[in-house]
């Protein structure tokens, strides 16, 4: 079985290089196979599970993918007959592949795509999804854990979505990009991965805009094109390495971090009591010598966002006095509050808000990651606990994060990842893949 090891007390101090956004890569992917003639081109690629499967359901639809790791580089061919079904298989694997259900309707006129599940954070319906496609004039049914979605034609329309949802906003975005006439997202998610999308589609020909704000106006046209596309950069693993700096008492720039992606985790770890600097090569985060408390509510974008909360969750078990965090956007996700328990958290949760109380000194334990986001909250808590943590079920951080040890270990934690075999002998994992 494969461990995270660390062995906690060290302040991070140095610069690290984000990766390319995992929730910006997957529908870019998706988009890719709206062009009709020539190559799609990506650069900053996070080399993550997630990719390798997105890159499996594309395959299985008969796109021409190949992925050079070293450059972090994909190239797509969608130019040949793409096949209609994206098999269970794939998509049980990752939810976020029922992005291809707009591409694929928009440009063959029928796709095939199996249902996903719901997961450990919640569960996850995609009611907003079809209601879109519908008001495109597709005709929807679900059998046999599919969902088939039919239409000879695409007709734009004004769609009014219920709750600004990411995965919706970016379906109906890449169906109504070859709909006939133009289409209105009202309510439509303002996530910087959102605009990255835009960007890219209006790249390959197509005519979008106002994406990053509340309504996005997609005026339909008939032919994409292959291009080249830069993926914008992880705010949420950025993120993430904010909140170590400012839990080890250390300081550490993040490379060409973009402040305005991060702005609600900046201003929350300023009321805490963390220096941070924006410039031109990024963003510094100094860690103060004692961490104050405070509240958070999750909240679709602009607002705090969801996939930082676990995260965020120790920087408040570690701050003097009572912090709050009311999690709005998942109904399921506190997992990792059982595990910190193990490692001497003290803390309630009542429905969906969660009381933390400060400053715990956590102490290191054996500890399961149930989820991506809850993977790398452990491990931060690994890196200020007393003693020896031990984090397993890696497979859900290699879903969003790519040699997080390593990055950490270049900034002095003292972290390591190995295969431990039965006798306690260990085997050094030097890549995820
Ligand atoms: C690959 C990707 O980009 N994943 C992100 C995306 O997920 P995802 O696109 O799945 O998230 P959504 O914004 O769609 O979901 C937010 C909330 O809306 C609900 N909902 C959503 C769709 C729908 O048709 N009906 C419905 O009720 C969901 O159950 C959830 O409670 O945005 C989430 C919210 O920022 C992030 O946590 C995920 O990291
Ligand atoms: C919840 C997340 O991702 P996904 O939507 O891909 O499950 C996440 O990135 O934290």
């Amino acid at each position: 079985m494969e461990e995270i090891i660390i062995q906690g007390g060290q302040q991070l101090h140095g610069t690290v290089q984000i990766d390319g956004a995992k929730n910006a890569i997957l529908p870019i992917m998706a988009a890719a196979l709206l062009a009709e003639t020539g190559t799609t081109e990506i650069d900053a690629v996070p080399i993550l599970a997630d990719v390798f499967t997105m890159k499996s359901v594309l395959s299985a639809l008969n796109a021409e993918v190949t992925f050079d790791q070293q450059r972090q580089q994909l190239q797509i061919d969608a130019s040949q007959h793409l096949a209609v079904e994206a098999p269970f298989e794939l998509v049980s694997k990752m939810r976020a592949s029922i992005v291809v259900l707009g591409p694929l309707l928009a440009r063959l006129g029928h796709a095939k795509v199996a249902m996903p599940g719901g997961c450990a954070i919640g569960s996850r319906p995609i009611d907003l999804h079809l209601k879109g496609l519908r008001q495109l004039g597709a005709k929807i049914t679900q059998n046999s854990g599919y969902i088939e979605a039919e239409a000879t034609k695409l007709i734009g329309a004004d769609i009014y979505l219920d709750f600004p949802s990411v995965g919706a906003t970016e379906n109906i975005m890449l169906a109504a990009v070859l709909a006939e006439g133009t289409t209105f997202i009202e309510n439509a998610a303002r996530e910087p991965e959102i605009v990255d999308l835009a960007i890219m589609l209006d790249k390959m020909g197509a005519n979008v805009s106002g994406a990053g704000t509340e309504t996005i106006k997609i005026v339909g046209v008939q032919h994409l094109h292959g291009v080249n596309h830069q993926v914008v950069q992880d705010r949420i693993e950025a993120g993430t390495f904010m909140i170590a700096a400012a839990i080890t008492h250390g300081e550490v720039l993040i490379k060409d971090a973009i402040a305005a992606h991060n702005r609600p985790l900046i201003s929350k770890l300023v009321e805490m009591g963390v220096t941070i600097v924006e410039n031109d090569a990024g963003v510094l985060v100094k860690g103060p010598a004692e961490l104050q408390a405070a509240n958070i509510k999750t909240m679709p974008h602009p607002g705090f966002p969801t996939d930082l909360q676990p995260q965020m969750t120790i920087a408040q078990l570690l701050a003097t006095g009572v912090s709050v965090m009311n999690e709005t956007v998942f109904e399921n996700r506190f997992m990792h509050m059982n595990e910190l328990r193990r490692m001497n958290a003290d803390f309630e949760i009542e429905g969906n808000t969660l009381f933390l109380h400060g400053p715990a000194q956590l102490k290191g334990a054996q500890v399961d990651a149930t989820d991506l986001r809850a993977a790398a909250a452990l491990v931060l808590a690994g890196l200020v606990a007393d003693g020896e943590t031990r984090v397993t079920h890696l497979q859900y951080l290699d879903r969003g994060y790519y040699l997080l040890h390593q990055k950490l270990s270049q900034l002095g934690a003292n972290i390591r990842r190995s295969e431990v075999f039965e006798d306690g002998a260990e085997r050094p994992v030097l890549t995820a893949y």
